[in-house]
């Protein structure tokens, strides 16, 4: 849970829940502004202790947010496969539990012959990274557990998503990097081509859509897993919208040829399923959400004492 993603979703079920109901696990040490809450250190890979802290703790929804992203897990395809298969212990400890479970998938869960403008959210899935591979597989143990045992398993498959912090596990992570190159030297190098275009998210969006469908109530749900999407950007976009508060953004190209086989990933995510069952829909588009990501990194980044020009 200390992650891009995972303290912010904490925070926002704690504003509804209560502090004390929402518990973050994870194996590094919290970051000072956490470790005032609920916090417990957890393996996913460590069953008996994982069912320690979900008995203990009287848990009733388990978040899994624990994985290797793409960039990182195809540098370690060992560390990848366990990590991210061994949410075999999630899902085991569900059952036993009547845990209700939810698992994101990406973007990265689809590959070259899947249809990438738009990809629906039933199509062919033959992706090309052990992360992908690894997200297609949790997909379907959830749906295959929902429909022979009635695990309420849900999933999202979340776009590239934007926040301030930036984390190295991905290959969308160019999108966060370019804000911080953007507000301190002007000069950003992309690891991918100008052209690469792909679903990206506003994290709070993301956030709110995580909440939103966990909330959703099950006879709603006409699937399990679901694409949620916001808009779609090529770094060269980005970096035009980023010029029209920064002019002096210079942006160059030298391409990472393991990133760029995310080339296989869809250009665009058709969501109509998830707006349709239970009324998904994003706030922030491009314009949006760099005014948001400029004003925010600079904040940021100025209470580190980091250079903003
Ligand atoms: N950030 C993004 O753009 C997207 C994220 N997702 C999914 O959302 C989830 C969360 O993503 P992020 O927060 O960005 O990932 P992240 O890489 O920032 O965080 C993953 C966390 O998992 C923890 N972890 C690693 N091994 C562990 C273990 N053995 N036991 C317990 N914790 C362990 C790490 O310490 C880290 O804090 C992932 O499942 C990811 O696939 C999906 C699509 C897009
Ligand atoms: C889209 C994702 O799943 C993630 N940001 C990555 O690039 O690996």
């Amino acid at each position: 849970g200390l992650g891009q993603l995972g303290v912010g979703l904490a925070q926002l079920l704690r504003r509804q829940y209560g502090k004390d109901n929402v518990i973050l696990s994870d194996i590094k040490k919290p970051q000072p502004q956490v470790a005032n809450s609920p916090f417990v250190y957890a393996d996913v890979l460590d069953y008996k202790h994982l069912r320690e802290v979900i008995v203990n703790n009287g848990i009733t929804w388990l978040v899994h947010y624990s994985a290797l992203l793409s960039a990182v897990g195809e540098a370690n395809v060992a560390l990848a496969r366990k990590i991210n298969i061994t949410l075999h212990n999630v899902f085991d400890l569900s059952l036993e539990n009547c845990l209700r479970l939810f698992v994101p998938s990406t973007i990265g869960a689809f590959g070259p012959s899947s249809p990438r403008d738009p990809a629906p959210d039933l199509c062919i899935q033959r992706p090309r990274t052990i992360y992908g591979v690894s997200k297609v597989h949790g997909e379907l143990m959830g749906e295959y557990l929902h429909h022979k045992y009635g695990l309420d398993f849900r999933c999202l498959r979340y776009p590239g998503v934007i926040s301030v912090n930036t984390t190295p596990g991905g290959g969308t992570t160019y999108a966060v990097q370019i804000f911080h190159d953007a507000l301190s030297t002007g000069q950003h190098e992309c690891y991918l081509r100008p052209d690469t275009r792909l679903p990206m998210m506003h994290i709070s969006d993301c956030h709110r859509a995580t909440v939103e469908f966990m909330q959703t109530s099950e006879c709603q749900l006409s699937l399990r897993t679901y694409n949620i999407a916001a808009m779609s950007f090529t770094p060269e976009e980005v970096a035009q919208e980023i010029r029209k508060h920064l002019p002096h953004l210079k942006v160059t190209y030298k391409t990472d040829s393991v990133r760029q086989t995310i080339d296989s990933w869809p250009v665009r995510f058709d969501d109509t399923n998830a707006r349709r069952d239970w009324g998904w829909e994003p706030t922030f588009g491009l314009e949006k959400l760099v005014t948001d990501m400029l004003q925010s990194v600079r904040i940021k980044r100025t209470n580190e004492g980091l250079p903003v020009s």
